[in-house]
């Protein structure tokens, strides 16, 4: 991952104070390949960039469901929805070396009819740093003004490039409870290091602060760093025959990426009015 950071704009809000001056593109500082799925820009060759289909790759925000629930969209509306760049005082300014960027989710107060009454502020600080490290805060706040809760879920469901799915290994799963989506049982994980042979669909429950994504060929650990906002880790790879049902995304694609998302999933975060809750996650990535 790199990046060069350009002076603070001021001229009227809303405007990033700090922004890089190249796309960002997920690649190492080696010239290496990107951390991010997978083609340039960080998305399936089959992505489609037309609301209201979610953009495979990159990395979604899930809000405020994740999987299906009655009357809302999978994994909720906020990775559908466009968000504008804002300017966010109440984020802590970074240090002078990071390049960020705030980012708002825009809509009235209307236009979730399927979540009504739920007035919420849905904020996403993103940080890139001198050596690749790519932060995502989140701030969710409750704004109801007629005194309800609410409650929701959340995930930075995360689109991971590997050189390989068989040559991949998740390290720090080991003794875990997990649910496992594609029989509906719950195990505990025996595995040292979780490995892939087939599609796999799993929520890990309690998780640590750092889970790592081992690439054998590439020689490359990816962290996941992630604080307490965020117990649980999603791991997905819908494998040969599941990726052929998916229309916007390319056959052979499955063996290059693995979503390992950062979540709060397995059970809902109640905010009352004025109530703000944050989740950060912070990816880095090293070749040994
Ligand atoms: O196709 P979508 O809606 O982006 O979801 C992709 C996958 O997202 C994962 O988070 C889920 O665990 C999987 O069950 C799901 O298939």
């Amino acid at each position: 991952m790199s990046a060069e950071t350009a002076s603070s704009s001021t001229a009227g809000p809303p405007a990033p104070v700090q922004r890089p001056t190249r796309r960002f593109t997920g690649r190492n500082n080696r010239g290496g390949r990107s951390v991010i799925l997978s083609q340039p820009g960080g998305y399936s060759t089959e992505a489609v960039y037309r609301p209201p289909q979610p953009i495979r790759g990159g990395i979604p925000i899930c809000f405020p469901k994740f999987f299906d629930e009655e009357f809302l969209e999978k994994h909720g509306f906020a990775r559908t929805e466009v968000w504008i760049l804002t300017h966010d005082t109440a984020f802590p300014p970074p240090t002078p070396d990071h390049a960020y960027v705030d980012f708002l989710l825009d809509h009235k107060p209307d236009d979730f009819q399927d979540w009504p009454n739920h007035k919420f502020e849905l904020r996403l600080r993103v940080i890139l740093g001198p050596t690749g490290d790519l932060t995502m805060t989140t701030r969710v706040k409750n704004v109801n003004t007629n005194g309800e809760p609410f409650a929701f879920k959340f995930a930075y469901h995360s689109y991971f490039s590997v050189s390989n799915i068989l040559a991949t290994r998740i390290e720090g799963l080991q003794g875990l409870d997990y649910r496992d989506y594609l029989n509906h049982n719950q195990f505990t994980e025996e595995a040292d290091v979780l490995t892939f042979e087939e599609e796999l669909d799993r929520a890990y429950l309690n998780t640590p602060d750092e889970i790592r994504i081992r690439d054998l060929e590439l020689r490359r650990v990816i962290t996941i760093h992630k604080d307490d906002s965020l117990p649980e880790i999603v791991v997905w790879n819908p494998w040969e025959d599941d990726a052929g049902l998916i229309s916007d995304f390319g056959y052979e694609e499955y063996k290059e990426m693995i979503c390992v998302e950062a979540a709060a999933m397995d059970s809902e975060i109640t905010l009352n009015p004025n109530e703000e809750w944050t989740a950060t996650q912070r990816l880095s990535a090293k070749e040994y």
